[in-house]
């Protein structure tokens, strides 16, 4: 589906109680070419918006309705802002030409095996994945009409790495992962270990021991970048912000690499994204600069005695973790310029 130009385009948000949804919504309030329409929820169906997301207050006069495939008919654009497993019953009802963008992972993975090795039960399917900037995506996305938005950890390590595998500056089968992200990434349900006297003043790593399901998803998005085995140790650390991903990620630099060699073929991949801003040569990424916007900031170097490449990148979360990747991907899908309703532009300190 693609808009004529000055026509407006209708969107629903399906989990718009849930912190993904209200993100979608807070950037789709920017965005001059978007009309709000059904809102839905799952326990709060019923409930007034402004009782669960009092910050957008355009929309204060709005009522959750019931997430039903006839609520969310009718719309040019559906996003999905559910639990995983949620998305795909839905999704197949939706008529064909309806833009369908899933913020949950039903449909990120093509492996059968691995989602029914990291997420249990039966595997949906796959749709074009939301990540522009990997590789040949961008054209995917293009016109789309169903799209899965990557978890918020493979957006940035996969990204964080991706001109080093694809240049062949590394040696893909030893990348080494370890994120730390807000608490917003949790989701806003209820978890005993994610009480604010659990989580404040600690950091703690979790999913250990290449447990936690985003290891295949990385996996997969560094193998489409190169012909070699492609193995990732992950670890995520749960920090107390409520936003926000900083991932320091490495892997053997092939023979003969230097810092500036690195730096070259990273100024070279990223020059042309908007959204990717690879830092002056003495400087490194920060989460305070990325909240709020869809801006993921990077940087790379050599460590000389280790022999590895390191390179570190953060994102908001919710920004172009989820949400601002799911509006990016929507213009893709539309043909509106990419950038349309999306910010570089940080909140700090
Ligand atoms: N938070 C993040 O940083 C990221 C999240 N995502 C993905 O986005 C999706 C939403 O995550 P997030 O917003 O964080 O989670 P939340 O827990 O904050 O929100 C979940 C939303 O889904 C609704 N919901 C729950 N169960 C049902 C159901 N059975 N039927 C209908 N609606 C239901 C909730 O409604 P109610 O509250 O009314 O019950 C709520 O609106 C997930 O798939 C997540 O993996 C992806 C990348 C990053
Ligand atoms: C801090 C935290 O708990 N983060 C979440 C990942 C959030 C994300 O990207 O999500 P989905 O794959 O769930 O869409 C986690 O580790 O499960």
């Amino acid at each position: 589906m693609r808009m004529p130009s000055g026509s407006q385009v209708k969107i629903a948000v399906a989990g718009a109680s849930g912190y993904a949804g209200g993100e979608v919504l807070r950037l789709l309030l920017a965005h001059p070419s978007v009309e709000i329409g059904a809102l839905t929820g799952g326990s709060n169906a019923g409930e007034p918006l402004s009782r669960l997301q009092p910050h957008l207050v355009p929309l204060a006069d709005r009522v959750l309705e019931e997430t039903t495939v006839e609520v969310l008919s009718g719309h040019d654009v559906v996003f999905l802002a559910l639990p995983h497993g949620q998305s795909g019953e839905i999704a197949k009802a939706l008529p064909d030409d309806c833009v369908v963008i899933d913020c949950g992972a039903d449909f990120r993975l093509t492996d059968s095996e691995e989602w029914e090795r990291f997420y249990g039960g039966t595997h949906a399917g796959s749709w074009p994945y939301g990540l522009p900037e990997l590789g040949g995506q961008r054209d995917e996305l293009r016109g789309a009409t169903r799209i899965a938005v990557p978890g918020c950890y493979p957006t940035v390590s996969s990204l964080a790495l991706a001109p080093a595998v694809a240049a062949g500056i590394v040696d893909p089968s030893g990348v080494v992962v370890v994120a730390a992200s807000g608490t917003s990434g949790a989701g806003k349900a209820p978890k005993p270990n994610l009480l604010g006297s659990e989580v404040m003043g600690s950091a703690g790593a979790y999913g250990v021991g290449g447990t936690h399901r985003h290891t295949p998803e990385i996996t997969q998005n560094l193998s489409t970048l190169t012909d070699e085995p492609v193995r990732v140790s992950f670890t995520p650390v749960l920090v107390p912000m409520p936003r926000g991903i900083l991932a320091t990620c490495s892997a053997p630099a092939r023979d003969g690499l230097t810092a500036e060699r690195a730096y070259e073929v990273y100024t070279e991949a990223f020059g042309p994204e908007p959204f990717i801003h690879l830092l002056p040569r003495d400087q490194w990424p920060q989460t305070k600069s990325v909240v709020g916007s869809n801006a993921v900031h990077v940087q790379v170097t050599l460590d000389e005695d280790a022999g590895r490449l390191v390179a570190v990148a953060a994102v908001d979360n919710l920004a172009k973790g989820t949400a601002g990747a799911a509006v990016q991907c929507m213009n893709l899908a539309l043909g509106l310029p990419e950038t349309t309703g999306l910010s570089t532009v940080g909140l700090a300190p």
